[in-house]
């Protein structure tokens, strides 16, 4: 088994567990929280600066890759690590739920996905098949079975449907998922809001036998109870000895709370995209660099923070660079925002170690300020 998980041990206040994910190009320390790379590239950031920041694994999307510049390409270049220079884990999304998100014109039938490239309009298709063959040619660590996300809120019987249909997919993922590249495809549970369906999906997953589990069908704009209710029902389906892996989930409360529930693996755009329009997150809160009450303020964005942007740039100057439009301006609140949540899941692992994730939560959400952001 190429990716193999190893649990160290699990915290005594929570159902939290420290383990650690032994993939061909690396091991990754687990709770994680992975960078999105969507295209290739987290937006504006260096490998050289993701590694200093601590990112262990970054994700990328199939969806994205598949229209632009395609799949053969990146192969021919000899594949996705070789494309972007990263030479540490990648993780493929499968491209279902960016289908969903980003394209014109769905199509939806037992066999696949058709739908029109948001790009330039072209008629294309995926199904489990392909979207496995595609993730092969690309090459990441770990790839993720071909699924349909339903859209919140949906029907109980369309939730039905989706997600037995979405557990055939799997099968056929898994019968075409080559055996000639060391990766590891993961299955992906649905079943939206409803603990019965959220059950029968983990079954029919767990009878496949995949190397890991993700969580698919959730932060679709669900109240965060609901999300946790889920995780509550879900979790416990799952084998102890293999990664769970929480799609779409950034924040730093919900990256607690799901770890707390067990969550080994995490990903999500909210940081680097709220970077981009000068949103922060510190240890005292969300902060918005661009405000006007930072003109004059020459102290760092976080005076806890030992990032590179926190440790020789003052709030006037990366306000005043974005206010000038000036990329380096966004370059860093995206080295900040990333290194605050990867440096939340240090604390968080050094939590579990030592047997107080729990109390780790309140003092966090103290200091934070409450969920939601
Ligand atoms: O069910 C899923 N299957 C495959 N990939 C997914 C990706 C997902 N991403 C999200 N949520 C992303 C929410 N994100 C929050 C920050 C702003 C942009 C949207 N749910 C997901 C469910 C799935």
């Amino acid at each position: 088994m190429a990716v193999k998980y190893e649990l160290i041990k699990t915290c005594a206040q929570t159902g939290a567990r420290l383990g650690r994910l032994h993939t061909p190009h690396g091991v990754i320390d687990t709770p994680t929280f992975m960078p999105v790379g969507t295209q290739a590239s987290v937006k504006g950031m260096s490998p050289e600066e993701l590694k200093t920041l601590g990112a262990q694994i970054i994700l990328s999307n199939t969806y994205h890759l598949f229209l632009r510049p395609g799949h053969e390409l990146v192969k021919e270049a000899g594949g996705l690590h070789r494309f972007m220079n990263w030479d540490r884990p990648i993780l493929t999304d499968s491209g279902g739920f960016q289908v969903f998100s980003l394209s014109e014109m769905r199509k939806i039938t037992e066999e696949g996905v058709q739908f029109r490239s948001h790009i330039n309009g072209d008629k294309l298709s995926l199904t489990p098949e392909s979207a496995t063959q595609v993730q092969n040619a690309l090459g990441a660590d770990i790839i993720m079975a071909f699924d349909e996300c339903p859209p919140y809120p949906a029907e109980y019987e369309y939730v039905k449907q989706s997600t037995e249909r979405t557990s055939r997919w799997a099968e056929r993922c898994l019968k075409a998922h080559s055996r000639s590249h060391d990766q590891a495809l993961f299955g992906i549970v649905q079943g939206g809001m409803h603990a019965d369906l959220r059950k029968q999906s983990a079954l029919d997953l767990t009878s496949l036998d995949f190397p890991g589990y993700a969580m698919g069908g959730l932060s679709v704009g669900e109240p965060k109870h609901f999300m946790y209710e889920m995780l509550e029902e879900t979790i416990p389906y799952l084998p102890g000895n293999k990664p769970r892996y929480l799609m779409g989930v950034g924040s730093p409360d919900a990256l607690i709370e799901g770890s707390i529930r067990g969550v080994d693996m995490f990903d999500c755009v909210l940081p680097t995209r709220i970077a981009r329009n000068g949103t922060l997150m510190t240890s005292q809160g969300r902060m918005v660099v661009r405000n006007a009450k930072y003109t004059n303020d020459f102290g760092p964005m976080d005076p806890e923070c030992s990032c590179y942007a926190c440790r020789n740039y003052s709030r006037a100057y990366i306000r005043h660079l974005i206010k000038a439009d000036e990329m380096f301006g966004l370059r860093l609140t995206t080295i900040h925002n990333l290194h605050f949540l990867v440096n939340l899941m240090v604390q968080v692992r050094e939590a579990i170690r030592e047997d107080r994730l729990g109390t780790f939560r309140e003092e966090f959400f103290e200091k934070y300020g409450m969920a939601d952001n």
